[in-house]
């Protein structure tokens, strides 16, 4: 059987990632620009799904950056309830590939005419998102086709991260960013591996995702991709959530997949999931770590290496599917573009 679309996608991650810091630097540098001149008190996201995810991860890349607030807007609020909220002098960071779907296009709307930065991370770059936005930064991906969001996840991540690193001056972070196609490439090198990891898990019809921290969004994708493209009900938790109360599922047997770092979250992390073996849990491990069940490159800055644990999940993802005869390509009930409100 030749590659799923979904597949060939995952393995242009690198490309797009060069192409989008050479060609929005001057992009980044004016919406950086901006945020140091209105100095937003807090920021929001607006996003659905694998962008939404994506969010989760610049929340934490914000929060521990620049030490702002970041909240998840619940678009209802206003394309249900009508309500406008004041969002004056916020950031509003709204994500998504096709640039669509009403609810986020109407929530930016709000946002801008109430007087906040609105800045749209978009692929289609003549969307209503787009034209809704103030700035718009292109995640310059080409086309997407598969249903399941994978080049466009990883493009979502990066995108907002040279504003980060100018906000910041962290040279460390543009040094990796730098190199990390060299990363994502190595990291596409891997697919030997994840596929024998996929292997293990051909019969599992539930699985939980733990991370902490910068890993969390990517665990709640993996989560996401993991009922889009395999049917399997899967959770993604905190790694310190799950104590609280989910733990209980390890009697009846469901297995585990934690996300490793190396950042200010991982002895933590790493001290979680040394308990929950000793508590004889299935567990197995994706991330930059010694010692992870699939050990993806350390990128040298704690921003850069979910990308990487995102693309080997990809990987992970698609060739479950293919070890259980499943076209990764034909999610049964779902169309690559959805609208709501
Ligand atoms: N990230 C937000 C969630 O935090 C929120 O709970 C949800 C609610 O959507 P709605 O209010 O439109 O039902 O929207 C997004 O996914």
């Amino acid at each position: 059987m030749p590659d799923p679309q979904m597949l060939k996608e995952t393995r242009q991650a690198p490309e797009v990632v060069a192409r989008q810091l050479r060609e929005n630097a001057s992009l980044t540098a004016k919406i950086a620009q901006a945020i140091a001149e209105r100095r937003p008190p807090f920021a929001v996201t607006v996003a659905r799904g694998s962008s939404d995810h994506a969010c989760t991860v610049l929340k934490y890349a914000i929060e521990t950056g620049l030490g702002l607030p970041v909240a998840s807007l619940g678009p209802s609020v206003h394309t249900l309830y009508g309500a406008k909220l004041n969002l004056a002098g916020a950031l509003v960071l709204a994500v998504s590939q096709s640039g669509a779907s009403p609810d986020v296009v109407e929530n930016v709307r709000m946002a801008r005419e109430g007087g906040a930065l609105t800045v749209a991370l978009v692929n289609v770059e003549d969307s209503e998102l787009a034209q809704a936005a103030e700035f718009t930064l292109p995640l310059r991906c080409g086309e997407e086709k598969a249903v399941a969001a994978t080049k466009s996840f990883i493009a979502s991540l990066t995108a907002f991260l040279p504003v980060l690193a100018q906000l910041e001056g962290d040279k460390s972070l543009n040094a990796a960013l730098n190199q990390l196609p060299e990363y994502l490439a190595q990291t596409l090198e891997l697919k030997a591996q994840a596929a024998d990891l996929a292997e293990r898990y051909r019969f599992a019809d539930n699985l939980i995702l733990l991370a902490r921290g910068l890993n969390y969004g990517v665990a709640q994708e993996a989560a996401l991709k993991l009922k889009e493209t395999n049917g399997v009900h899967a959770e993604a938790y905190s790694a310190a959530e799950f104590s609280h109360g989910p733990k209980r599922l390890l009697v009846e047997g469901v297995p585990l997949l934690g996300f490793t770092s190396a950042d200010a979250a991982w002895p933590a992390t790493q001290q979680a999931y040394a308990d929950l073996q000793g508590s004889r849990a299935d567990l197995r491990t994706l991330g930059p770590a010694e010692g992870s069940t699939l050990r993806t490159p350390a990128t040298g800055h704690p921003l850069t290496d979910p990308v990487c644990s995102a693309l080997a999940f990809y990987l992970f993802a698609a060739h479950l599917a293919l070890h259980k005869g499943l076209d990764p390509d034909q999610p049964p009930l779902l169309s690559k573009v959805t609208r709501t409100r």
